[in-house]
């Protein structure tokens, strides 16, 4: 037998003798072939809500489940207060560089890419050299790489934690390339999971409702790659106690390796299957019926093929359903600066203005901040409102500013103006309506953007898997061009879909609402001002 198929079957044996039931439905299958690693098929029929197999949480790997707290019980308080990513990255450290063959967790680590380098290539971003990523160029995506910040991540972890104040010397020597392989096998492997209810109660009733929750678990979705939550933090150079964090169990959820559930492979379209969390074990279980000889899918959240991508090391070949393009806030910008009078020094005025503006909104439910690093355009033709927003507020600046200079009036004044602006534009949207100004100016920051793309990206999708890394990034470059093409067809965008029936007015007549009521002592600050610069 291949040695894959035997580390397959060994891990089924392992599993049985851990404590998961199994439904005879389904079996763990070799789809090396079609570049998806195992994955697990039905081999009979499945309804939709079947248990398809069930794991009781002694099988998982987590901060108060591993063989590290068994050895060394006294460092399991100080392990769950280290943070999700850095717990378990040390966990799984001990389990794979000092436990080894010795780990009871073996025969899972051997179907997993970290234990078979000759069956699995890491494919997500961090594993890309500097001239592959140039072949996602212009995806945003290339700024969540996050290379940097888990290289923080692991100085701060490797010696300071894992030696120094947890005294792990059998670590000793391990490099930052362990680190990565072990973060990047987080990143695509892992589950948040709830915790039993009663172990969050008798640490904090306040996470009651949390732990209540009958949501799906699904593969993390988290960021430590990019160093999310402690990037600040990491940047300093921290003393001794401020290496801890808020106790992993308060979060009512612990990052877990769960085998077998991690088997499943994943599909945007195709998803039929979900863990859920009971008091006890974990259940996977189909969520519409399976035919025979089909796919078990998850879902690893709503992700573009970007994302899919930069978390997992794949892509969708056709598409994700969820996939969407960017319009970064510096493209607006220097749209605004070379095609009307607006300088770049007074839309950087006008952006801070915005997010006082929101921040100073009293209902904090209600607070729009619109001046964001970037804007999604979805392949569903829906844009977010804030790109709507912010466009259609430059629009009437910049046409107000033809007449009433706005940046030249005093800083009260023109906070006064713009966030009438603001208003009236906020109002305008809710009403369903938007300026032709709006109109011309949306399209063509979108068409700027989609020049930007390489020629590859406006093809169809290629037949096949792309399973290569040139064969992915362009799998990525076509799916955000079609999404941002997408919402360029100003039509279909606001009046045929799903943003629901837009109705276009003359600026003109949004402009003479907005200048008619100004105050007076602001229209004299204005007039003052403008006889300066004549
Ligand atoms: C949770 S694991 C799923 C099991 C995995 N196939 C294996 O052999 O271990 C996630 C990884 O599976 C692969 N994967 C998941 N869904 C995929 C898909 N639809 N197409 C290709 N590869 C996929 C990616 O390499 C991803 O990082």
């Amino acid at each position: 037998m291949p040695k894959f198929d035997e580390d397959s079957q060994k891990f089924t044996t392992w599993l049985e003798s851990s404590g998961v039931t199994i439904s005879p439905k389904i079996a763990i299958v070799d789809l090396r072939d079609q570049h998806q690693g195992r994955a697990v098929v039905a081999v009979e029929d499945i309804d939709a809500d079947e248990v398809l197999y069930s794991i009781p949480r002694s099988s998982l790997i987590n901060v108060t489940n591993c063989s590290l707290v068994d050895d060394h019980p006294h460092l399991k308080e100080k392990l769950q207060k280290l943070g999700h990513w850095e717990g378990l990255i040390t966990v799984l450290l001990y389990e794979l560089k000092a436990k080894k063959e010795n780990s009871k967790w073996l025969p899972y680590f051997n179907v997993l890419p970290i234990n078979d380098k000759e069956n699995y290539q890491l494919n997500q971003l961090v594993h890309w050299s500097d001239e592959e990523l140039k072949s996602l160029e212009p995806s945003l995506v290339l700024e969540r790489v996050g290379k940097d910040d888990s290289l923080q991540m692991f100085n701060k972890l490797y010696p300071r934690i894992i030696i120094e104040e947890l005294g792990l010397n059998e670590l000793e020597g391990i490099t930052t390339e362990d680190l990565y392989n072990v973060a990047s096998l987080i990143m695509s492997y892992s589950f948040d999971v709830q915790l039993p209810k009663e172990n969050v109660e008798e640490e904090d009733e306040s996470q009651d409702e949390e732990g209540d929750e009958e949501e799906d678990l699904e593969v993390d979705d988290d960021d430590v790659l990019e160093g999310n939550e402690d990037s600040e933090e990491q940047e300093e150079v921290a003393e001794p106690d401020d290496i801890y964090k808020d106790d992993i169990e308060n979060d009512g959820a612990v990052k877990s390796m769960v085998p077998l559930a991690d088997t499943l492979n994943a599909d945007t379209t195709l998803h039929n299957a979900s863990l859920n969390h009971s008091e006890g074990d974990l259940i996977m279980k189909s969520i519409k019926p399976i035919k025979k000889g089909e796919q078990v899918y998850n879902s690893y959240f709503d992700h573009p093929n970007s994302e899919i991508l930069r978390r997992y090391g794949y892509v969708e070949s056709q598409g994700s359903s969820h996939d969407f393009g960017e319009v970064p806030l510096s493209l607006i910008k220097s749209y605004f600066v070379n095609n009307t009078n607006l300088t770049g020094e007074f839309l950087d005025q006008i952006f801070s203005i915005l997010n006082d503006i929101s921040e100073s909104m009293e209902d904090v439910d209600e607070q729009v901040e619109i001046v964001l690093d970037s804007y999604d355009c979805y392949k569903s033709r829906e844009v977010i409102t804030e790109l709507v927003f912010i466009v259609q507020v430059l629009s009437v600046i910049s046409e107000i500013n033809k007449e009433e200079h706005l940046d030249t009036l005093n800083d009260e004044a023109r906070q006064k103006q713009i966030n009438r602006i603001f208003q009236k534009c906020y109002q305008l949207i809710e009403g369903k309506k938007l300026t032709n100004n709006f109109k011309s100016n949306f399209q063509k920051i979108l068409q700027t953007r989609l020049e930007q793309y390489p020629e590859v990206a406006a093809l169809p999708y290629e037949d096949g898997v792309a399973f290569t890394r040139r064969k992915m990034a362009e799998v990525v470059l076509k799916s955000e061009y079609q999404s941002l093409k997408n919402c360029s067809d100003i039509t279909e965008t606001f009046q045929n879909g799903k943003m629901g029936k837009f109705g276009f007015i003359d600026d003109g007549k949004l402009i003479r609402n907005i200048t008619k009521k100004r105050p007076a002592e602001e229209s004299n600050v204005s007039k003052k001002k403008k006889k300066k610069v004549q």
